[in-house]
């Protein structure tokens, strides 16, 4: 069996995949502190607790903080006894290698996302993943990343407003109905709600018009429903796209390597 992590700035997320579908799926936050025990000690607490047998082979990893790696590889080689794949790394194949600037270091999760596009969907994509930062991947009709945007976070937008503005309390996003927000909260959540109605919009029409073509949008992260309940913005949105993706590159190294 196959154990997927997916690790961003703010969470960690864990999958269990048997060949056919995702045993189960564990998050935590992202500490580069954390050691290997520690990441053994919850993981063997959570897959105890869902009772799942688990027989681990093969460990593949995808991480936008490379200091977190370094304690992931010894997890997988003391618990599992098995050298992880780390997407990136030179020696981890990607189906259809990016084409960007020289020396530009794509995040490896915007990899895994455009494997996992183009593996369900064909090319002439464009993903869009609420993360940290909310990113837009755009892939060509052969499946290569060719570049994006990035943009902050919605909850990152609405940290910074609460850090820099002395009068501004931290708030939860959601979806306002109304655009005029009739106390402080509402103010805020209509600013960045509406605000990233907007931006996505803008950013997945200039898109589509630069590459003068019609595209498909696949949306993914914890977010990405909020957004379409209010607003169509998507044509598909896909929770497990990342934890897919992982998958899919896993199965073409064992093909190819
Ligand atoms: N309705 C909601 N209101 C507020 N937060 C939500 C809601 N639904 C999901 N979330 C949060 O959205 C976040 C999105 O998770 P996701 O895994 O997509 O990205 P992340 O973990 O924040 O970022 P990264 O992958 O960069 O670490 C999670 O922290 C989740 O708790
Ligand atoms: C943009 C983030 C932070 C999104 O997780 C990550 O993909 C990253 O660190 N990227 C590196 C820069 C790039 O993708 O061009
Ligand atoms: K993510």
């Amino acid at each position: 069996m196959l154990l997927a992590i997916d690790c961003g700035n703010t969470n960690t997320v864990f999958s269990i995949w048997d060949g056919t579908s995702f045993l189960c799926t564990l998050r935590t936050s992202t500490h580069h502190a954390r050691t290997a025990d520690a990441y053994f000690t919850w993981y063997a607490t959570l897959v105890k607790h869902y009772g799942i047998d688990a027989d681990i082979t093969d460990v593949i990893i995808s991480s936008t903080v490379p200091r977190v790696v370094f304690n992931l590889r010894v997890f997988a080689d003391r618990f599992f006894g098995c050298r992880p794949m780390v997407v990136g790394k030179p020696e981890c194949l990607l189906p259809h290698p990016p084409r960007v600037d020289e020396g530009t270091q794509v995040g490896p999760d915007r990899l895994v996302n455009t494997a996992a596009g183009f593996d369900r969907h064909g090319g002439d994509l464009i993903v869009v993943d609420f993360g940290t930062a909310t990113t837009f991947d755009v892939v060509a009709a052969d499946g290569a990343y060719i570049g994006g945007v990035i943009a902050p976070g919605v909850n990152l937008s609405l940290e910074a407003l609460h850090m820099a503005a002395a009068a501004l309390p931290h708030v939860d996003i959601s979806n306002p109905q109304q655009v005029i927000g009739t106390n402080t909260v509402a103010c805020i959540q209509s600013g960045v709600f509406w605000g990233y109605v907007g931006l996505v919009r803008e950013i997945c029409t200039r898109i589509k018009g630069e590459r003068d073509r019609p595209m498909k949008i696949v949306a993914t992260g914890g977010l990405a429903p909020l957004f379409q309940q209010s607003a169509d913005l998507f044509d598909v949105m896909e929770e497990d796209l990342t934890m897919h993706g992982l998958t899919v590159i896993h199965e073409y190294n064992k093909e190819n390597s």
